[in-house]
């Protein structure tokens, strides 16, 4: 019986340019065990790829703010203090970096994300200004509060599913997956994943992006 996966989206599931890697529609709709999306997008992000793929609504958005499972929702984080910071951030002539829809946060309840091309250090002045930390997940910073994690929201997703986060494994790119790296029985950074990852995880694939999970995918279906 292959194990429950939790997985991270972006570097993970997609390319460098993070477009979704076709071969998702391959392996994660017929997998035997839960499929948990774990993700610094916002919350409608996973949910819409949960429809689109046919799986069970189980995501953690948000670096773990939002948890969705079993039809009930759970918060994380202190979104007021987010968007306190990036309004300063932005008086103080920093730019979020993304146009006027901003569809990065427009529905994001918990944290702020910002563009990589904003000026790094002023945001994590101001970030720390507020008591919150700044993360690099190498598509985006988020500006966020401290102990919100996907590994925290793994154990949640636990709270209510009939597994327990040892039974799962993990596949993930960024500093954001350090979290869940360490509270599952199995975790796997790609070759494309940033120093935290890799120094978190139990191994590190040879292979990077969707080439990187699948190897993983494909020899859990074998064994
Ligand atoms: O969009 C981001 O910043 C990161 O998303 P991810 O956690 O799915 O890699
Ligand atoms: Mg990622």
């Amino acid at each position: 019986m292959v194990p429950p996966l939790v997985l991270d989206i972006d570097g993970t599931l997609t390319d460098a340019q993070g477009r979704l890697d076709p071969r998702a529609f391959e392996y994660l709709p017929s997998w035997e065990a839960p499929v948990v999306l774990a993700t610094g997008k916002a919350f409608p992000y996973p949910v819409s790829l949960c429809h689109y793929l046919g799986l069970e609504q189980t995501v953690i958005a948000e670096n773990g703010g939002v948890v969705l499972v079993g039809g009930e929702v759970s918060y994380a984080g202190d979104r007021d203090a987010a968007q306190a910071a990036a309004d300063e951030f932005v008086s103080r002539g920093g730019d979020l970096g993304w146009d006027a829809a901003d569809t990065v946060n427009r529905w994001r309840e918990t944290e702020i994300a910002v563009s990589l091309d904003a000026d790094e250090e002023l945001l994590r002045e101001v970030a720390a200004s507020y008591d919150l930390e700044v993360i690099d997940t190498g598509f985006a910073y988020h500006v966020k509060s401290h102990g919100v994690e996907k590994g925290a929201g793994l154990e949640l997703v636990c709270e209510t599913m009939a597994y327990d986060p040892t039974d799962f494994v993990a596949i993930g790119d960024s500093e954001n997956d350090a979290s869940t790296f360490r509270v599952v029985g199995q975790s796997y950074a790609v070759a494309n994943a940033d120093d935290v990852a890799k120094e978190a995880a139990d191994d590190v694939l040879e292979k990077s992006y969707m080439d990187g999970t699948l190897s993983v995918l494909e020899s859990l279906s074998e064994s």
